[in-house]
């Protein structure tokens, strides 16, 4: 495998589905040294042509606009203060990212899960538990879509980490040992506000720059201004080792897939989590929607060991270097705890309300000062 010394990426490469779908094996080869390439050296990529049915992808887009035109009484009764599972709606400035109001608007939803958790368990053991949607009479029929979405996307997730396992030459099962039979995923629809529906002092930050949590994450996204979205769309933006922002505009029929912390964690950063943010839509433009999907791993599962990675690759680590320009603070405790407990001090820095109600002795450790201020959560 040639090394070549790896400059700060400018743009996202592309990877397409169709090489895998061939079934030839010289297509399959060629997938998996793009995804080398994508997983070692940029941490994002763009997924064309995927499994999942574009006339789905349209069917569960077409809900969006109709899920935040539901009255606010509607979005309330399934609001995320409701639940310790940290799922359902939340009102648009709710969540912080490194201690900035996010300017977005979403839902939290996630697949069919029941809580086992009983009093004396590990807190962290009830992160996962039964998702709250709107009923069949104010939205018929989306329940079923955001599943049959999920399952989707749950199945394209796995055979991503087995195609991982192939393009960093590590043995079957390296990284699919992370995940439980029986596991919860979570997507979140999320609507940005242009600034014309801000106050100058919401600031611009549609999320602000930090790390994803698990190992993948595959964003669906979708502007309502084509025109906007050829060129200068100002939305998702991924910064490269050189602390540049690279725009990552949507392209129609693409996922953006991206690697957490924990996949970072678990390969001593031959696969490099990437940081990424989301700029408020400029003045004039139509909201911006998008539909993260994050494939979580096993709650108890511990990522600070290391999976055996080949020298050939740890060579190709050591071409790109580790010097990283990072805006991202977030998901450092991997190194100690256990999957759940790192994930459960994420949602309590992001939705501190939530982190109030259902984890008052974590809250109180993670804010010994009250309700954050600036600069102390993400
Ligand atoms: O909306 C997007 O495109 C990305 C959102 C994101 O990065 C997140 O919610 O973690
Ligand atoms: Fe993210």
């Amino acid at each position: 495998m040639p090394v070549a010394v790896e400059q700060p990426f400018s743009e996202i490469p592309t990877l397409d589905w169709d090489l895998i779908a061939s079934g030839v094996p010289s297509d399959r080869q060629q997938f998996l040294a793009d995804l080398r390439h994508a997983i070692v050296n940029v941490g994002f990529m763009y997924l064309s042509r995927s499994p999942v049915p574009l006339p789905l992808v349209d069917q569960l887009v077409a809900y969006i606009p109709e899920l935040f035109a539901l009255p606010m009484e509607e979005k309330k009764a399934i609001s995320m203060l409701n639940s310790p599972h940290f799922l359902g709606y939340s009102v648009q400035g709710a969540e912080f990212t490194r201690g900035a109001r996010d300017n977005r608007e979403q839902f939290d939803f996630a697949t069919e899960y029941e809580c086992p958790w009983r009093e004396g368990d590990p807190d962290w053991q009830r992160l996962w538990g039964t998702p709250q949607f709107p009923p069949d009479s104010v939205l018929p029929g989306f329940r079923t879509t955001v599943q049959t979405y999920l399952d989707l996307l749950q199945q394209l997730g796995m055979d991503f980490i087995r195609l991982m396992e192939e393009a960093l030459l590590v043995a079957p099962g390296q990284l699919t040992q992370f995940y439980d039979d029986h596991m919860q995923h979570r997507c979140k629809v999320v609507k940005y506000p242009s600034v014309d529906a801000l106050r100058a002092e919401d600031g611009t930050q549609g999320v602000g720059p930090h790390y994803d949590g698990g190992f993948l994450t595959f964003v669906r996204c979708r502007s309502t201004n084509c025109l906007l979205q050829a060129s200068d769309q100002p939305g998702l933006q991924v910064q490269n080792r050189a602390g540049q922002w690279i725009p990552a505009p949507p392209v129609r029929g693409t996922f953006v897939v991206n690697i957490g912390k924990a996949l970072e964690t678990v390969t001593q950063k031959v696969a490099l989590a990437t940081t990424h943010r989301v700029v408020t839509p400029p003045k004039g433009s139509a909201p911006r929607y998008s539909v993260p999907f994050f494939q979580n791993i096993a709650l108890g599962a511990k990522v600070a060991a290391p999976i055996e990675v080949p020298r050939e690759i740890l060579d190709l680590k050591r071409a790109r270097g580790d010097e990283i320009v990072t805006d991202s603070v977030n998901f450092s405790e991997y190194e100690r705890d256990v999957s759940g407990h790192v994930q459960l001090i994420g949602r309590i820095k992001s939705h501190p309300d939530v982190g109030a109600r259902w984890y008052p002795e974590m809250y109180k450790q993670i804010f010994p000062e009250g309700a954050p201020s600036f600069g102390s959560a993400y």
